[in-house]
């Protein structure tokens, strides 16, 4: 889960205001030397640079780290470094697009708040799987029916306690009238992408795609219960291997764009791509988890088979820098195409060993991509097919970026089957995405109908001797300590920090049973 950057940029900037710099954006040249990390700040067209980076232990080993908050960001981000997401303020240009959240609108209309749906006492924890910036993603079994999940475990003083509390924030309000409108509009954007994983992951079912069974809250926190994936995340496997093999990569290149595609054709942009939300099953098919920083269109439908191109746009400034779009990290609106150039990010990390961008912080990896005008360089030992895909999706120009929704695969009409064009119509690729090279060995059918995932091995199968024992998770979590987080915290005093006490309410969720039966 994720929540809006300006926060973690007014903490730190309560912690060390003095060095504060403040650069415009994005039309202001990068320090090498300065490490920081980016935020975006209060106002469209600037980000603030802190200059009290976490320091970095030095290693070039692949280290893990796993946060979202800007106040854990590292410094430096060697290969197989754990990358994280950051978000921003809307970047709209004069508050356009300004949201009004409330709880009842963030539910989508037909999701249906079940309060009595389970409680944390249905759930024996066994050991932690992973860690985000909010809380910690545990193992846990359920005491009735002994089936396993993945729980993700959300603090919702974390989302509530609003900068509006805060000295500092006085003193803006003193200086700004408009003061209380954004403070408003940052928890509105908190409270969105807190529902945004539970209704996006409550509406969509997808073979590449986690499930999810259950959502509810207590004083403390919110809980998501998860399909439990236990093959470990890609970056794990990656890790071990150091590099895939282009079999290997077209498969997972596969597998990802069909849940892409899906998710677009259901109006949801994913925009956090990277190999830490890769999942691997049992068999070795990959899945998609962590919808925290998604975004559904209002209307439900971003883009359609009939209109691929009708599309609403975005504008905050959201993701991990390594693997974010051009367009997003300069504050342009964007659209569901920004998934392709992750995708291209990805597959480029699998293949070389590392993102085509990396440096020691966060403002040097955004100087780069937007500086280099041509696009990464592809190394020459790639085969000619796999160094056309990453140049097709690595294209910094959207208008030039295989629109890979619109050419996904050839137009039907009237039973005829024809290709959408076989030329090229200057530098924009129009050939379908389905029919390209790499994908060769990939029967579409078999995996758009879900069948492929279920009948056949990916080409890593992770070894799994016990469920119970999340082998293929990094021993870093899997001996962490969950007590602490299992436990019932000391509930908030939710009317201190938000005049509305009934934040959360619509929060819980139970699927339906036929859908329940189904996965277990
Ligand atoms: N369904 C699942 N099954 C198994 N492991 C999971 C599952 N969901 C999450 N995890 C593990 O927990 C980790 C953290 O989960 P997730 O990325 O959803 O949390 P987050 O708080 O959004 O993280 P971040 O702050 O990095 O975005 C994952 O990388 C993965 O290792």
């Amino acid at each position: 889960m994720i929540f809006s950057l300006d926060e973690e940029l007014h903490r730190m900037s309560l912690d060390d205001k003095k060095n504060e710099m403040r650069i415009d954006y994005p039309t202001a040249l990068y320090d090498d030397n300065d490490s920081s990390a980016i935020a975006d700040g209060d106002d469209n067209n600037h980000l603030s640079v802190h200059s009290n980076s976490i320091p970095f232990s030095g290693s070039t080993h692949k280290m893990r780290r796993r946060s979202s908050a800007y106040s854990k960001f590292p410094i430096l981000t060697p290969p197989h470094t754990r990358r994280f997401s950051i978000t921003g303020s809307d970047g709209t240009p004069n508050g356009m697009h300004k949201l009004s959240i409330t709880p009842q609108n963030m539910i989508s209309p037909n999701i249906i708040e079940n309060e009595v749906s389970r409680n944390l006492h249905d759930f024996k924890p066994v050991r932690v799987l992973g860690q985000g910036a909010y809380g910690k993603v545990i193992l846990v079994k359920d005491t009735n029916t002994s089936k396993l999940y993945a729980m993700k475990q959300l603090q919702k003083a974390e989302i509530l306690i609003s900068p509006t509390i805060t000295d500092s924030n006085k003193e803006n309000e003193e200086n700004n009238s408009a003061g209380n409108n954004d403070n408003d509009n940052g928890l509105s954007k908190r409270l969105e992408r807190t529902f945004a994983e539970r209704s996006i992951l409550s509406e969509i079912e997808h073979p590449n795609i986690v499930k999810l069974f259950y959502s509810f809250h207590d004083n403390s926190k919110l809980y998501l219960l998860l399909q439990y994936i236990p093959g470990g995340e890609l970056f794990y496997h990656l890790k071990e291997h150091g590099t895939l093999d282009e079999t290997t990569v077209s498969f997972y290149a596969a597998e990802i764009s069909c849940a892409l595609r899906f998710l677009h054709t259901k109006g949801v942009v994913y925009r956090d791509l990277k190999p830490e939300n890769c999942l691997l099953n049992q068999n070795g098919h990959l899945v998609l988890t962590d919808f925290g920083l998604s975004k559904k269109s209002a209307n439900d439908s971003m883009t359609s088979e009939e209109d691929p191109e009708n599309v609403n746009t975005l504008h905050s400034i959201i993701g991990t820098p390594e693997y974010c779009a051009p367009e997003i990290l300069s504050g342009q609106a964007y659209t569901q195409n920004c998934d392709w150039y992750s995708l291209g990010c990805l597959l480029y990390d699998m293949l070389v060993g590392k993102p085509p961008y990396t440096g020691n912080n966060h403002k040097v990896i955004i100087s780069k991509i937007q500086q280099n005008k041509q696009g990464p360089k592809i190394p020459f030992y790639l085969s000619e097919g796999m160094k056309d895909m990453l140049n097709a999706l690595l294209k910094k120009e959207t208008t030039k970026r295989w629109n890979v929704d619109k050419y996904w695969a050839k137009i039907e009409t009237n039973n005829k089957t024809t290709k959408s064009k076989k030329k090229k119509s200057g530098s924009i690729r129009t050939s379908p995405f389905t029919d390209h090279f790499i994908f060769r060995k990939i029967d579409w059918k078999l995996l758009e109908s879900g069948q492929s995932q279920k009948t056949t091995l990916g080409p890593i199968v992770p070894i799994i001797t016990n469920l119970e024992l999340a082998e293929n998770f990094d021993t870093e979590f899997t001996s962490m300590s969950y007590e602490e987080n299992y436990a019932d915290s000391k509930p908030i005093n939710i009317s201190s920090v938000s005049k509305s006490p009934d934040m959360f309410k619509g929060f819980s969720y139970k699927a339906s049973g036929s859908y329940l039966e189904k996965y277990f």
